[in-house]
């Protein structure tokens, strides 16, 4: 399978590293393209990839086409290479366009078909394997037809059919909630800096306690009957203990409601973007 990249910024760069990392594809399978070239020729450079020498190169040369640029110009990129796209699956990764608006673009660019194209939501755990990404079809793709699409993003961490009425939360989940989990150690650690810790001891201390929180409740959901979030912060706040006075704090001072509000906020700004 040749996969191309058009767009090979934070996230492009992070699922074709990750595509490699796993075995999925060798860099050499691979065609890049940025219009700003450094990028692409530094991706080039380190996966062993093909730097095209335009969008439509790219387009016309892969059998999947992974759009990883900002929502503000996918519709135009994917216009301008619609006609290329005969034999070309077309996965877009952009938050807020819907894929009504993608197969739109894809028809008036093309020669008036549309596009085979999948909505994905991944994130930037790609690069390390540890991705969720939400997936939806556009109507020109069956779920046996947008297996290269999964097998991409299930090389690259979790995958899960998702309607498309329910991206905005979902981007709120698992597309920009590590910046939140990532804030979130960083508070902590500057906290533990505060008591006496170095701030690299602390970082990696609190990403090793969030990973084993991560991996912990991830098992418990796989398992017929696991134990919820709430069971294992129970579990972990022993009576009288350090866990529990924490608990308390962090509920005092708000932590549910900042949340609430975050989701909130990226819901609302995912639905703006969707016009
Ligand atoms: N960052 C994240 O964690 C996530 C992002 N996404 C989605 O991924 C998409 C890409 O985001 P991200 O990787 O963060 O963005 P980046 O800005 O890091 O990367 C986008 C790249 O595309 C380039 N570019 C801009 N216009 C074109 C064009 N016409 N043709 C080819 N390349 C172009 C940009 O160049 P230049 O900088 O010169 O404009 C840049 O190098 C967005 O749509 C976003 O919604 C989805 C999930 C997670
Ligand atoms: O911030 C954004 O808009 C993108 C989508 C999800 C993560 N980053």
């Amino acid at each position: 399978m040749r996969i191309g990249f058009i767009g090979c910024g934070a996230m492009g760069g992070a699922i074709a590293r990750g595509a490699v990392a796993a075995g999925l594809v060798d860099g050499g399978q691979m065609l890049l393209y940025d219009s700003y070239l450094p990028s692409a020729e530094a991706l080039a450079g380190e996966l062993g990839a093909q730097v095209a020498s335009g969008a439509a190169d790219v387009a016309g040369g892969a059998d999947l086409l992974v759009l990883a640029v900002k929502p503000n110009v996918i519709e135009a990129v994917l216009a301008d290479v619609a006609s290329h796209l005969d034999q070309t699956l077309v996965v877009s990764i952009a938050a807020g366009i819907p894929l009504a608006r993608l197969e739109a673009a894809s028809r008036a660019g093309g020669s008036g078909e549309v596009a085979r194209v999948v909505r994905a939501m991944p994130n930037l755990a790609a690069s390390v394997g540890q991705a969720m990404t939400g997936l939806a079809l556009g109507t020109r793709v069956s779920e046996p037809e947008a297996e290269p699409v999964r097998a991409l993003f299930e090389a690259v961490g979790r995958v899960a059919m998702v309607p498309e009425s329910l991206f905005s939360p979902f981007v709120a989940m698992a597309g920009s909630s590590p910046a939140f989990a990532l804030e979130y150690a960083d508070s902590l650690a500057r906290a533990g800096v505060a008591a006496g810790l170095t701030k690299r001891a602390a970082l990696e201390y609190a990403a090793q306690a969030m990973r084993g929180a991560a991996e912990l409740l991830l098992s418990e959901l796989d398992k017929q009957g696991g134990r919820s979030a709430a069971d294992l912060i129970d579990a972990v706040c022993s009576p009288g203990g350090t866990t529990v006075a924490g608990m308390m704090a962090l509920d005092g001072a708000g932590f549910r409601a900042a949340t609430e509000a975050a989701v909130a906020a990226t819901i609302a700004r995912d639905r703006e973007l969707a016009g």
